[in-house]
């Protein structure tokens, strides 16, 4: 049904004739047009609007090519359909005016009726999917329980969450309570977006990293497998952690589709950490896009060597940063459009 389904072979870990490749974030602010939305419209009016959230999310289809679309949304919708309040600060990032410390601001947080506070949402995947025209699937997604939980103790982005980790560790039962009730929610809300037509979910764990190997599993983990256990048998589900190889054997048994890592592990260390026949996403270190194109083009040839062109997805290690040049983005994505063994 879907015109260029690689992705989706890739997902299922049939052969190829080369690998799919996205970008994490490549719906965002190193495209000019999308800075020139950014200053007519606020962050969340940008999520809110479908017909927004449709022209940012089909911007890099058209202008970089990619092999799959990624809904323009964020991970912090979730914390506000719980009723938290959350803000894009510009400049700063998300903020996050009341965070959650106690076991009394637990007890407020609510799991929501997702098609009420989220139903724009899944408006918005309803006119992507009519605006791609099944050109490329289009890939839903959710921050990780232990991710969501971060910003919400946090109250802001962090180099550590300190934060959230000492509220963690000094009172778990609270901690645990929240984490399930963010589990609950997100799994509402991406059956909801497969209902609404997503072909793939990815779950971001971008600050799994944070946790040693043992809390990784009591305080996120546990939490992706029950979201992963939902949904493996509607949509390929993608689990990516950053800083998360030390997990790779766990996730790789969980009934993921695929795992995502990055730039930190090799290519040989994921495969043999993850077993060698799962499909693994990743891993270019977004930094060195700002390398020249020629350079680039060099290192994605190689990047694929090393993982084969089968049961992998060229990606990035993380999503994009925003002052890549789009031409340095399109080599990235054109390497690989060009691989041929
Ligand atoms: C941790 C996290 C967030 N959001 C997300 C994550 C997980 C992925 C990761 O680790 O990068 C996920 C996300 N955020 C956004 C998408 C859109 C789809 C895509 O292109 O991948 C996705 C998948 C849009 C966005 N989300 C945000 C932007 C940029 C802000 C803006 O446009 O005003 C975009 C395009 C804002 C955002 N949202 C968040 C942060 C930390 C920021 C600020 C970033 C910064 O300022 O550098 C939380």
């Amino acid at each position: 049904m879907i015109k260029n389904d690689l992705l989706l072979k890739a997902l299922r870990g049939e052969t190829v004739e080369r690998p799919p490749v996205w970008m994490m974030r490549q719906a965002g602010r190193y495209l000019p047009d999308f800075m020139k939305l950014k200053e007519k419209y606020d962050f969340f009016t940008r999520c809110r609007t479908p017909e927004l959230a449709t022209e940012i999310t089909v911007m890099p289809i058209r202008q970089v090519g990619p092999d799959a679309a990624i809904l323009f949304s964020d991970i912090l919708v979730i914390p506000q359909a719980m009723n938290i309040e959350v803000e894009m600060k510009p400049g700063v990032g998300p903020w996050l005016p009341n965070p959650v410390r106690t076991t009394k601001g637990v007890n407020q947080v609510n799991v929501p009726d997702v098609q009420e506070e989220l139903q724009y949402v899944f408006d918005a995947i309803k006119m992507t999917k009519q605006e791609l025209n099944d050109e490329v699937p289009l890939i839903g997604f959710a921050g990780s329980p232990w991710t969501i939980l971060c910003y919400t103790v946090q109250g802001q982005g962090s180099k550590n969450f300190d934060l959230a980790k000492k509220f963690c560790f000094t009172n778990p039962e609270a901690a645990h309570i929240l984490l399930q009730k963010i589990t609950d929610t997100t799994i509402a809300y991406l059956k909801a977006k497969i209902a609404a037509g997503v072909d793939a979910v990815q779950l971001f764990d971008s600050w799994g990293g944070m946790l040693s190997p043992v809390d990784y599993q009591t305080f996120s983990w546990q939490y992706m497998q029950q979201i992963i256990d939902a949904l493996k048998n509607e949509v390929p589900v993608i689990a990516y952690g950053k800083g998360c190889w030390f997990a790779l054997k766990e996730m790789s048994e969980s009934g993921a589709a695929a795992l995502g890592v990055d730039w930190t592990c090799t290519a040989r260390n994921a495969r043999y950490l993850s077993g060698g026949k799962i499909t693994l996403q990743g891993n270019f270190d977004p930094a060195r896009l700002y390398s020249l194109p020629s350079e680039i083009k060099k290192m994605v040839n190689q990047m694929i060597n090393e993982f084969g062109k089968d049961a992998y997805i060229a990606n990035l290690g993380h999503g994009i940063l925003p002052d890549i040049p789009v031409e340095n983005a399109r080599a990235f994505v054109d390497a690989v459009k060009e691989y041929r063994g």
